[in-house]
């Protein structure tokens, strides 16, 4: 562990971020006090701020990589210089020998390789950071593609994690501009993605779920799972013979019809999103191969995104509210999807809003661009600490992605326009129920949000009185005065005793005679007259003020 700090605290200071170090306080902590002395000369040279952060991200390896690559989704959490630069971030790795896969097959499976496949390759055709993938044949004939984890990658993120937990903790305490970017949330976050990309059964789960949803899309393909020779760390999926649409950038000779290979990906993103609510959020051309007979499969289904149908009615109804210009509306929605505590400033929000909408009123739906409606809205929340459920945050990124995979297959393509079908056809389904009510939007928008609440609050609150725990705050008005004068006037009571006890006490003293003597007199009594003189008149002026004797 130290050493591991040791290595985050030199790849700081190389890059030029020795005073974070510092404030830090890491310092205090002796074994690390030694790395402090030696700051050399920094490679990072005339490097942007987001540039160097990326280096520092590339160097730690594996965990923070994936760190940068996860945050680089989340705009709702930093800065879009951040994000861009992180999108950029590479697990350039080097991949594991065959050993080690042998024996991670053995142990996930259950069977050596040459029981199960009849051929299996022994270099892998990709190797990331978490796994890689080796081309294989079945006993039976079929080509497959098995991802293989990297053995022992688990330790090595947990220890990594430990770490970051610890640093974020040091973060939020000592540096105060960095609580705005919640490290230790969003360093929880991390674990759980991170934790779930580990495991390949729920990418199975999410390739299989997207074959069910596409299966009536005759231009897009999503390779089988293999289940039974699936694992958590051994994922077996149909071998998609094709090329990686990357490869057509910039080629008109290889005769593909580059313009329908984006409108298909591209629609078939919105029917992900409007109809199925689940989504693939990292269509970029790496991604996604044009096969032999021009179907064009998707692969890569660890990242997908979920939006149950509420939130996806929140979605329609808050881009009903931009095709309506109605603040009201979209402050509503903004309390449903994200939380809107204390510290957020309505007020402000309210101004930005509305002038987001003044740029987009009287639009057409054809020429809303959703994804970089959300792009923008993401920002804005961000910058009013309006937190974004990570699925709305996804999302975001998801439709970047695919809009960048869009842009780059087709440069004259118009996202808005293939979105507009899809998007007008959930709003008519929302209007149609405005209609019926035959109010505007906004009123049943928030009867439908009391109406949607209603049951399940009475049922709470039956509940609780049933068991007899119904709290009831009772608050009168004016009752926190009369309390505080109460508070007063005892404290007065109390002083007045007070004083009187040390009149009787040094009256007594005087009585006795006790030396020393000060004009004539015993010297504590007369110390205890002249306290209780000052302390009578001190709280005759304090009575005399309130102006009530
Ligand atoms: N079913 C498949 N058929 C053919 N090739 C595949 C298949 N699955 C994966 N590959 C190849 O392996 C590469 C990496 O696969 P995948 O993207 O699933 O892994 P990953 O670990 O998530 O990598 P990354 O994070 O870099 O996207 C793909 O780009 C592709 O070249």
């Amino acid at each position: 562990m130290i050493r591991r700090y040791g290595k985050i605290i030199d790849t700081l200071i190389k890059y030029e971020f020795g005073y974070l170090v510092d404030r830090l306080k890491i310092g205090e902590f002796r074994p690390l006090r030694s790395r402090l002395r030696k700051r050399e000369h920094t490679p990072a040279g005339t490097m942007s701020r987001p540039g160097r952060v990326r280096m520092v991200l590339e160097e730690l390896g594996p965990t923070y990589i994936k760190l940068g690559q996860i945050l680089s989704m989340r705009q709702d959490l930093i800065p879009m210089e951040y994000t861009e630069e992180f999108s950029r971030l590479q697990d350039d790795v080097q991949a594991f020998g065959f050993e080690d896969v042998r024996k991670v097959i053995r142990e996930e499976l259950g069977s050596e390789i040459k029981d199960v496949f009849e051929y299996f390759e022994e270099t892998p055709i990709a190797a990331a950071s978490l796994g890689q993938v080796h081309y294989a044949r079945l006993k039976n004939g079929e080509e497959v593609a098995v991802k293989v984890q990297r053995p022992g990658i688990r330790k090595i993120i947990d220890a990594d994690l430990d770490i970051m937990y610890s640093l974020a903790e040091f973060a939020e305490e000592h540096i105060p501009e960095a609580r705005l970017y919640r490290p230790r949330e969003t360093i929880e976050e991390f674990e759980s993605t991170i934790i779930n990309e580990m495991d390949y059964t729920q990418e199975a789960r999410n390739a299989q779920r997207f074959a069910n949803n596409l299966v009536d899309d005759p231009l897009t393909y999503i390779p089988k799972v293999y289940w039974d020779y699936t694992s958590s760390k051994v994922l077996t999926l149909e071998y998609i013979d094709g090329v990686k649409s990357s490869l057509f950038v910039g080629s008109e000779e290889l005769g593909i019809d580059r313009k329908s290979i984006a409108r298909a990906v591209v629609e078939s993103f919105m029917k992900q999103v409007y109809e199925d609510g689940f989504f693939h959020a990292d269509l970029h051309s790496g991604n996604v191969f044009i096969m032999k007979d021009g179907r064009i499969a998707l692969l890569d289904f660890g990242m997908a995104g979920f939006l149950s149908p509420d939130m996806r009615n929140l979605l329609i109804d808050e881009l009903i509210a931009i095709t309506k210009s109605d603040t009201k509306l979209y402050i509503e929605i903004l309390r449903d999807l994200g939380s809107i505590g204390e510290e957020v400033d309505i007020h402000s929000l309210k101004i930005d809003i509305d002038h987001l909408l003044y740029r987009y009123y009287g639009r057409p739906v054809k020429q809303l661009d959703t994804a970089a409606i959300l792009q923008e809205m993401v920002g804005l929340l961000r910058k009013h600490q309006v937190r974004v459920p990570s699925n709305v945050a996804l999302l975001s990124k998801g439709a970047m992605t695919v809009e960048g995979f869009g842009a780059l297959m087709d440069p004259e393509m118009n996202i808005a326009e293939i979105a507009e079908p899809y998007a007008r056809k959930a709003m008519k389904k929302r209007f149609q129920l405005s209609s019926i009510a035959g109010g505007a939007y906004s009123d049943l928008y928030n009867w439908s949000r009391v109406m949607r609440r209603a049951p399940m609050k009475i049922s709470h609150i039956l509940d609780v009185a049933e068991k007899g725990y119904l709290k009831l705050r009772f608050d009168p008005h004016g009752f926190d005065r009369i309390v505080a004068e109460l508070d007063a006037a005892s404290n007065r009571l109390a002083f007045s005793l007070i004083i009187s006890a040390i009149i009787v006490g040094s009256s007594l003293i005087i009585q006795t005679g006790l030396e020393p003597y000060i004009w004539g007199m015993p010297m504590l009594g007369v110390i205890g007259f002249v306290m209780a003189g000052l302390l009578g008149m001190w709280l005759v002026v304090y009575i005399l003020r309130t102006g009530r004797i």
